[in-house]
This record gives structure tokens, C-alpha cells and sequence, in this order.
């Protein structure tokens, strides 16, 4: 091996690797050949006109669809081919833009089944350990209470989710995904219908909560002030292919972007 081989490399590798990644719907090519990086406690935003394929990526990340060509790697374990809870278990939890919470369950109990798959004691054995599922119930319990604390949820513990005002069930359904203890939370149009208070709100939950947890996020998301405020980095999409991605000043001024969305509007 050369000298220069064996040197280590000054970049960290980075928490999600995606390269050439090329979704096929019949004669619709949704994504095609699109390459991007997540870096670890980063926050990195898609955007795009309707269509671009921002969803498809998230359906990539997440194992719904199966891309026909390309790899995704977190960690550097590959994600590709694996069950949709496989993948959840590994690291990668998603917010949905229609809300993903049991409606007749209360906030805590939606809380508590985002710990599902990290819960090691099943019923029977419940049963029989009845020591150990206390000791876990308790565990899971206290792990709940932490993010209804950091979230300020405390007035709704108790209420059913499909009583919570709009903008604080939106802030439950985060708070079932970080239930999850992810390594990357994937944010589906957090502020989809919300007026600007509950938008600037969301926003400083989001900051408070990767300050707090340290955890990389990536956000799809409209509303291009929140994306500039917030992301580290952005990606634009237009037709499934990447036409930019840089630091939120150098995307809100690329000429290819402007040219994505006006061309969008006209
Ligand atoms: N299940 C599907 N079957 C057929 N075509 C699909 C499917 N899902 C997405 N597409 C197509 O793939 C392309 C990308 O769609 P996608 O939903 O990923 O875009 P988007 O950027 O998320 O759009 P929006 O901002 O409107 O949510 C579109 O042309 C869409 O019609």
C-alpha cells in the first residue's frame, strides 16, 4: 500500500452516504443519479418545485420504495433491501405530513410506542420477569418524560392525540419520532399548515432539540425562510437531479434554482 494510501483521511466519514440513486416509476424517472452526504449532528435541507422527487428520497431513506439503482449507506451499513422497521432500528426515524399519531391513544401513549422496538421484554415474558419489564417500563417511561419536557408537552400528557390542538400535535408527532432515539431524524414538511407563530415555535424546538440530542436531520420543507434559517447545508432538486447543493447563502442566490422555481411558478 502507498504511503499516501495509508494515510488517514482529515474528512469524518459522514452519518448517511447516498450515491446515484435512480427511482423509476413506469416511464417517470422520480430520482435519478442523485448523490448527497449527511454529516453527523448536521441539519440538511431538500428542496424543490412540486415534483422534484424530495418525497421519493425519504421513501429511499426509509425502505418503502426500492430504488433501481444506487446505494444508501448510514454508518457504512447499507440500507438498502431492508424492511422499513429494520431500517427504523438502525437509526433513521421519519415525522409524516399528515400526522402519524393513534388518535384514541394520549399523547405519552403514542410517545411510548415509538419505544417499541427498543423494548426487549415481550408480554409472556413480561410475566414471568416481572422484575425486568417493571425496571424497563420505568426506563422507557423516564425516556418519555425527557422529550415531553424538551418539547413542552406537559399540559397534554394525558389527552387523546386527536384532541391536541393542530400545531402541539405536530410537536407530538416529533416527539414519537425522537421517541425512537434516531441517529437521523427525517422531517416531512414540519411546518405544513401552520401560521407563523406555530412556524418560529417549530423552529426553536428544532434547534432546541438538535442542540439538546445532537442527532443529524434532514428537512423537507416549503417554506424557504425556515430552510435558510435553519439548514447547514441545502440540496435543491428539480426532475430528480441535483442542481445545487451548498451552504444556504450560496443556494439562495444560484442561478439554477431561481430558474427551478420561477420556471415552477410561471
Ligand atoms: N408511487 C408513485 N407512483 C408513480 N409515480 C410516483 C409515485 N411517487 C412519486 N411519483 C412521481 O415521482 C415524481 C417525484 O415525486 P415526489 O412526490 O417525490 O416529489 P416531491 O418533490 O416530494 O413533490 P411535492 O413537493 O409535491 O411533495 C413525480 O413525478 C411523482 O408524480
Amino acid at each position: 500500500m502507498s504511503e499516501l494510501a495509508s494515510m488517514p483521511s482529515t474528512e469524518p466519514e459522514p452519518l448517511l452516504r447516498v450515491q446515484d440513486l435512480t427511482l423509476r416509476f413506469g416511464g417517470v424517472t422520480a430520482l435519478n443519479g442523485v448523490n448527497f452526504d449527511v454529516r453527523r449532528g448536521e441539519l440538511f435541507a431538500v428542496i424543490g418545485p412540486n415534483g422534484a422527487g424530495k418525497t421519493s428520497i425519504f421513501n429511499c431513506l426509509n425502505s418503502v420504495y426500492r430504488p433501481q439503482q444506487g446505494t444508501i449507506t448510514l454508518n457504512g451499513e447499507s440500507l438498502l433491501g431492508r424492511p422499513p422497521a429494520a431500517v427504523a432500528a438502525l437509526g433513521v426515524a421519519r415525522t409524516f405530513q399528515n400526522l402519524g399519531l393513534f388518535s384514541h391513544l394520549t399523547l405519552v401513549e403514542n410517545l411510548m410506542l415509538g419505544r417499541h422496538h427498543l423494548m426487549r421484554t415481550g408480554f409472556f415474558s413480561g410475566m414471568l420477569w416481572w422484575g425486568r419489564a417493571k425496571r424497563e417500563e420505568i426506563a422507557h417511561r423516564a425516556a418519555v418524560e425527557r422529550i415531553v419536557e424538551l418539547l413542552e408537552l406537559e399540559p397534554y400528557r394525558r389527552m387523546p392525540a386527536g384532541l391536541l390542538p393542530y400545531g402541539v400535535a405536530k410537536r407530538a408527532e416529533l416527539g414519537r419520532a425522537l421517541a425512537m432515539e434516531p441517529t437521523l431524524l427525517l422531517l416531512d414538511e414540519p411546518v405544513a399548515g401552520m401560521n407563523l407563530e406555530e412556524t418560529e415555535d417549530t423552529a426553536r424546538y428544532l434547534l432546541e432539540v438538535r442542540r439538546e440530542l445532537g442527532l443529524a436531520m434532514i428537512l423537507v420543507e416549503h417554506d424557504m425562510s425556515l430552510v435558510m434559517d435553519l439548514a447547514d447545508r441545502v440540496m435543491a432538486l428539480d426532475f430528480g437531479v441535483v442542481i445545487a447543493t451548498g451552504e444556504p447563502s450560496e443556494i439562495q442566490g444560484d442561478p439554477k434554482v431561481i430558474e427551478a422555481y420561477l420556471g415552477g411558478a410561471a
